[in-house]
């Protein structure tokens, strides 16, 4: 098997580095010509891993062509809501019976599509072609070799067991699932609940706090997901539960990072800066899951805080007095 992952950001190069540590002929496609090289000359990321050696036996390029050249799985690690554009970008280079693996966490906010859902729209490509990739998995840990799990969930059970052997390494180890769309909205979710757990840690509020907005934003993931028809059982999993702790409890967690400098008072435009620029997917997918969950008529209360807090000018203050003034309720998911 040969594979190439599209995008050299902190998750990209991560899993390009599992890859080779798992034997797999891997190639790594930067956007910038000059990261490229540095990798491949280098063996560091600096910009995105800086101090992490990468293995001898990894090679970048910033060329679509070469990169796709041979390769039987295509790995895309660039943002959700860019997703649709390079692939579009990449796909005259792509192989006919290729394998595509999304890293990616989010809902495309113009068609709130799944990430699958918009690589099977721009490629063609049949569902039983097309894996997601996800758990509690914050690529410094897993660059570091730090023991960690991840879900790789595919309609296609062979296929799957395939590429759970291509990233399966003594630090990393990778459970199969053929619940799609599961791991798709729990990867999606965590985020925007993880701005929320972010908010309330910038705020100076403690861990009570912390563990309800967990729980209550788990609640949140299993009413969307079994609505859109994901299965319960793998909300209670790595792609689920897991990697929902893992994201709202975890100072590396973009997401969570961005949410504690709302918290602390800054505006939109200085928690960007705060977070130089990298993706809190959550940020933009809050409105997608929202707007998924309006479609759906399922209730996120949380997830329509941090969007308002995020896109409409309502305060930290008064969404905790919105959510705490909700009527009382049974504690129940449906
Ligand atoms: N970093 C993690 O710990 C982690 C773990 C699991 C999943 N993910 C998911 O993987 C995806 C990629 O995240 P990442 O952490 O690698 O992001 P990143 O910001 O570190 O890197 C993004 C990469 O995509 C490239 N890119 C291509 N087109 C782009 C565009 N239009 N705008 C911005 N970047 C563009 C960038 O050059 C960069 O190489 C996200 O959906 C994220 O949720 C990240
Ligand atoms: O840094 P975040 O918030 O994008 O989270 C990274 C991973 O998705 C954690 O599993």
């Amino acid at each position: 098997m040969r594979a190439v992952v599209m995008g050299a950001g902190s998750w990209g190069t991560a899993m390009a580095k599992v890859l080779v540590d798992a034997g797999t002929d891997t190639t790594l496609w930067a956007r910038r010509p000059e990261l490229a090289e540095r990798i491949t000359r280098d063996h560091t990321n600096a910009d995105y891993l800086p101090g992490i050696t990468l293995p001898d036996g990894l090679s970048a390029t910033s060329s679509v062509g070469e990169a796709m050249s041979g390769a039987d799985v295509v790995v895309c690690a660039v943002p959700s809501q860019s997703l649709r554009a390079n692939l579009t970008d990449w796909m005259p280079y792509v192989g006919t019976d290729t394998t595509f693996v999304s890293l990616a966490k989010g809902v495309e906010t113009s068609t709130l599509l799944r990430m699958t859902e918009v690589i099977s729209e721009v490629s063609g490509a049949p569902r039983e072609r097309i894996a997601a990739l996800s758990g509690p998995n914050l690529a410094r840990e897993i660059a570091e070799g730090q023991p960690a799990a991840t879900v790789i969930a595919c309609a296609d059970e062979d296929r799957a067991r395939d590429l759970q052997d291509a990233f399966k390494t003594r630090y990393f180890r990778p459970y199969t699932n053929t619940d799609v769309i599961g791991c798709e909205i729990g990867g999606a979710v965590k985020n925007v609940i993880a701005l929320a757990c972010g908010i309330a840690s910038g705020v100076g509020f403690g861990q009570n706090t912390l563990a309800t907005i967990i729980t209550r934003g788990l609640a949140e993931t299993i009413r969307l997901g079994v609505a859109v028809g994901a299965q319960i059982e793998t909300m209670a999993g790595l792609a689920g539960v897991g990697d929902l702790v893992a994201t709202c409890s975890s100072p590396l967690s973009r997401n969570r990072t961005f949410g504690a400098h709302l918290g602390e008072g800054a505006t939109m435009q200085e928690a960007q800066d705060a977070t130089h620029g990298q993706v809190a997917e959550g940020v933009k997918s809050c409105t997608s899951v929202r707007a998924l969950a309006d479609k759906y008529d399922v209730e996120m209360p949380l997830t329509d805080a941090v969007h308002q807090v995020c896109h409409s000018g309502l305060t930290v203050a008064d969404a905790v007095s919105s959510l705490l003034g909700r009527r009382a309720k049974p504690e129940i998911y449906d």
